[in-house]
């Protein structure tokens, strides 16, 4: 029998499978079918999820162990700033270690952990980098730009300003009023430049959002590979930093800014050195619930609930009554 946990970072929900628990990892096609079996709300267990975090082995030194990304439609993406804060809990009570690096597609990644947001909230920092604005790096085409920064691209959006970066994996990100935000451009967009379009070929994650005041943005994502979520790790760094660089005045580097999501709120702080951008995102790592399950059932993509032994954990009523204390 495998332990499975059910685990989310602002509400941006996972299921984490740590390979290294298996006889016999999974291939790549069988993670593909797993994540698509066990996300999807009416085939999976638990309402399904947002995309699966596969944790493997890692041979680099002070490096804990290696975090893949498998989103609901079975894309593998770069980076999850959500799901890291939920794996490096992962490994640090695995390990009793509460600072290490973490192994991610592009990066080795620095985590700690942080004291409890909340009774019953424990909380993690992760580093969010490389960051990158130009087009090999994202990569978006036929705009007529080599990058977006606080630029018009009315192909896109009109009326609308749009900046870019991949952190890395892609994101695009424009600032605008409340009810703009909750219209249904965010759905539209994030459908049209994550299905076939000459934009973005291989996807972004859309993240719309409102500047609430000095160091405190409210962000809603569209994600790609998963479509709407609660939060977006990634994006909501992506976009405190885009905040900082578009709004000198009222995001500020070096200082926490407060990002609120449909989700919950987190926190980032903004670095640059040696003309490098990077970003600490710092939030909630819960685990609702834990999973036995056979491992056969892994590799045949057939985890459903009456195979499985599921135990709750009472960490969702600490975060609900985190949340209810929070005012974007
Ligand atoms: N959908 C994203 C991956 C998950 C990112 C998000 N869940 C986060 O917390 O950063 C992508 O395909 O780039």
């Amino acid at each position: 029998m495998v332990t499975l946990l059910k685990v989310h970072g602002s509400m941006n929900q996972f299921f984490i499978l740590d390979q290294t628990l298996l006889d016999q990892p999974l291939t790549d096609d069988e993670l593909k079918k797993l994540a698509m079996q066990m996300t999807n709300s009416t085939t999976g267990i638990l309402n399904g999820a947002d995309g699966i975090l596969v944790v493997d082995q890692s041979d680099h030194p002070d490096v804990l162990g290696k975090m893949r990304v498998i989103n609901a439609d079975s894309s593998e993406a770069s980076m999850c700033g959500n799901g890291l804060r939920t794996v490096a809990r992962y490994l640090a009570e695995k390990t009793g270690r509460n600072s290490f690096k973490v192994e991610t597609m592009y990066a080795d990644l620095q985590v700690r952990q942080e004291s409890d947001f909340a009774t019953g909230v424990p909380a993690f920092a992760v580093e969010i980098s490389p960051v990158k604005f130009d087009k090999t790096a994202l990569p978006f085409d036929n705009l007529g730009h080599e990058r977006l920064l606080d630029t018009w691209v009315p192909e896109l959006a009109p009326g609308l300003k749009f900046s870019s970066l991949a952190v890395p994996n892609p994101h695009l990100i424009s600032f605008m009023d409340h009810d703009q935000l909750m219209g249904d451009l965010l759905g539209e967009l994030g459908a049209r430049l994550n299905g076939e379009n000459p934009y973005y070929p291989d996807g972004v994650n859309v993240n719309f959002a409102e500047i609430l005041g000095s160091n405190r943005i409210f962000v809603k994502t569209f994600e790609r590979g998963v479509g709407f979520t609660n939060a977006c790790g990634t994006g909501m760094s992506a976009t405190s930093l885009a905040f900082a660089l578009t709004h000198p005045d009222l995001g500020k580097f070096e200082e926490p800014i407060s990002v609120f999501n449909p989700g919950g709120m987190v926190k980032t702080i903004l670095h640059e050195s040696q003309g490098q951008y990077w970003i600490e995102l710092i939030g909630n790592a819960t685990e609702t619930h834990q999973i036995q399950v056979d491992e056969a059932l892994l590799h045949q993509a057939k985890v459903t609930t009456g195979q499985v032994t599921i135990s709750e954990t009472n960490e969702q009523a600490a975060y609900d009554q985190f949340i209810s204390t929070i005012k974007p």
